[in-house]
């Protein structure tokens, strides 16, 4: 399968920091993959989420979406879809209002946000709550109004950066039921999780990185299998990252 991302070396020392929060990170994300990018708190997965969407610069090392060079930030950006982990909505605004202001940054027309927000918020469980304020929202409403914001200029790539935490089993299962839509569609995900099922369930190739560097790299299956007496992608994951917590203040 053909890369739609590849990441040549990246490396990043934040200003300040006497260590490297990623470290000579080589990866190649095929074209229209789940690709979950799974490590312990600290591992490095948001600065490189961070790094792919253009929000941080890399120290060392380069990258590219879809043929077009990191050097080409703007264009890049018309491609890829954020999701990030904290939500970036206007509580005293409605769903609707939130949707149409986020879909105008992304220079989606007014005709086309009317057309396409309704038909997001009925896939999403939404449709009777477009036109209320989202301080009003559950923790899961919002995590869907966000994903949303995300995806309304249909991007080739969606970053998502945690997409499912602390929402109830049915928001989740409705996120990850919509994202494989979307996959099944010709997007490509690019997605972190702490939730080993979900990810082994939900991932056609996954990556586990800890302390900035990428350990493996292949599909839930290859992972499993490769790792003596491993059962699961929980049990890969504890096998190479280990158990020691990792709190650091
Ligand atoms: N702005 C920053 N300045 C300095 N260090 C940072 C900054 N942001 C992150 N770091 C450090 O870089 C390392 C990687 O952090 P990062 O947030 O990318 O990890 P993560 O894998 O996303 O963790 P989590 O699962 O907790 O979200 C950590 O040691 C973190 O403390």
């Amino acid at each position: 399968m053909q890369s739609i991302i590849k990441i040549q070396n990246i490396s990043k020392q934040y200003k300040g920091a006497d260590f490297q929060s990623l470290n000579n990170v080589v990866l190649n994300i095929p074209q229209q993959s789940v690709f979950g990018l799974l490590g312990p708190n600290g591992a490095g997965k948001t600065t490189l989420i961070s790094i792919l969407c253009g929000i941080i610069q890399p120290t060392l090392g380069s990258y590219e979406i879809n043929g077009i060079s990191n050097k080409n930030t703007s264009s890049i950006k018309n491609i890829i879809g954020v999701v990030p982990q904290e939500y970036a909505l206007y509580p005293t605004l409605t769903a609707y209002e939130n949707l149409m202001y986020f879909g105008s940054l992304y220079n989606v027309s007014k005709a086309d946000l009317k057309a396409k927000i309704p038909e997001f918020l009925i896939h999403l469980g939404l449709e009777n709550f477009m036109h209320k304020k989202i301080q009003t929202f559950s923790g899961g409403m919002k995590r869907r109004v966000n994903l949303i914001a995300g995806i309304l200029h249909n991007p080739k790539v969606l970053f998502l950066d945690e997409p499912t935490v602390g929402v109830d089993v049915q928001s989740r299962a409705t996120i990850i039921d919509y994202l494989k839509l979307l996959n099944q569609q010709g997007t490509t995900i690019v997605y972190t999780s702490h939730l080993m099922a979900e990810a082994q369930d939900f991932c056609t190739d996954i990556a586990i990185i800890d302390q900035g560097s990428v350990f493996v790299q292949g599909t839930p299956k290859e992972l499993i299998e490769n790792v003596p007496n491993a059962n699961s992608l929980e049990e890969v994951f504890i096998e190479l990252t280990g158990k020691k917590l990792r709190d650091v203040v």
